[in-house]
């Protein structure tokens, strides 16, 4: 296999890649998701990224669990559990992406539950506009939205929230605690969000997706138009000269596919539909970020395995692997 064929454009050189290995799992409460950075990692990913894409990697060699940034207390706020937990860690992570954006390289994150993206969309945020003076736009893969506010949510678990701050819906109850030290800088426009996947949607976060008009395509919209057709309509939204992050949530893909995951879905994307994604957000050269999410080696441990590899190959189809 050879190098990625695309050209980025908004990135100054081919191949530089930063990662960012993330074991954090307090944005729910299953534990095992922080273990999911190691088995990619001990799977092959980053040896696979350097031998077959010939990737540069930036990586300090630590799955990083933020020990040091945990409270002894922390109370729920707002009907968030962990909430100072879960803001100074992504806080800090926002900071480690931040770094590596702004030096011009592409960005993955490797998960941890989805509450890290509160960090890593705002890392890349805040570089992409510094450093191109241009927005960010976001392809939400999952089978979930993610937007719940802290009142809109049944669970309390913040991994189902983080767009409801990253875009600012969440800001406005109360002080905007425990996000409030993203900057306008750091989050994203409504109008610059994309889903695909979507299959378990809240009451509440139907009414924030209708109010405010995000764009959304559920699996319906997939069985009814295939997922090339998606594809063409969701990276036509964005526009072709616009920087995109790629937040993908292994639970996008059937439970099938990939089990080992702490909120499984029935119903979901196919192996093929999820590399299909990642490939033609690859195409547009357009990508500057990555994160891969939820995968959790510790639940239904005999399809360990089969959700890593399908982890793996979804980051190296993002990256650029090409089937011929
Ligand atoms: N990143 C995820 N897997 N999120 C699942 C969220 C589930 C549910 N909507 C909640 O708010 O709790
Ligand atoms: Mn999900
Ligand atoms: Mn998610």
């Amino acid at each position: 296999m050879d190098a990625p064929t695309f050209q980025p454009k908004f990135l100054p050189k081919q191949n530089e890649l930063g990662l960012v290995a993330v074991g954090f799992s307090g944005g729910q409460c299953k534990s095992g998701v922080d273990a999911a950075p190691m088995a990619l990692i001990e799977h092959g990913l980053v040896d696979q990224l350097k031998a077959d894409l010939e990737y540069n990697i930036h990586y300090d060699g630590v799955v990083h669990d933020y020990a040091d940034l945990i409270p002894a207390e922390d109370p729920d706020h707002r009907n968030m559990k962990n909430p100072r937990a879960v803001s100074a860690v992504t806080r800090q992570l926002s900071r480690q992406v931040y770094e590596h954006s702004r030096a011009g390289r592409l960005v993955l994150t490797l998960g941890g539950d989805h509450s890290i993206a509160i960090g890593t969309i705002s890392g890349t945020a805040q570089a992409t506009r510094e450093r191109l003076g241009r927005d960010l736009a976001v392809i939400w893969v999952d089978a979930h939205a993610d937007i719940n506010t802290p009142e809109t949510s049944d669970s309390g678990n913040i991994h189902g929230m983080p767009l409801a701050f990253l875009t600012g819906l969440a800001a406005a109850a109360e002080a905007s605690e425990p996000f409030g030290w993203l900057t306008p800088e750091q989050r994203i426009s409504p109008a610059k969000l994309v889903y695909i996947g979507l299959r378990d949607v809240d009451r509440g976060e139907k009414a924030i997706l209708r109010k405010h008009g995000i764009k959304a395509f559920s699996m319906h919209d997939i069985d009814r138009h295939g997922i090339g057709a998606v594809m063409d309509q969701a990276l036509g939204w964005i526009g072709r000269d616009t920087p995109v992050h790629l937040s993908f949530d292994v639970d996008a893909l059937d439970p099938m596919w990939a089990p080992s995951t702490g909120t499984p879905v029935r119903g979901g994307l196919t192996l093929r539909e999820g590399d299909f994604i990642a490939e033609c957000v690859a195409q547009t050269g357009c990508l500057v970020a990555l994160d891969l999410v939820e995968v959790n080696p510790s639940l239904e441990e005999q399809g360990a395995a089969e959700t890593v590899r399908a982890g793996v190959s979804i980051v190296r189809c993002a990256l650029g692997d090409t089937l011929l």
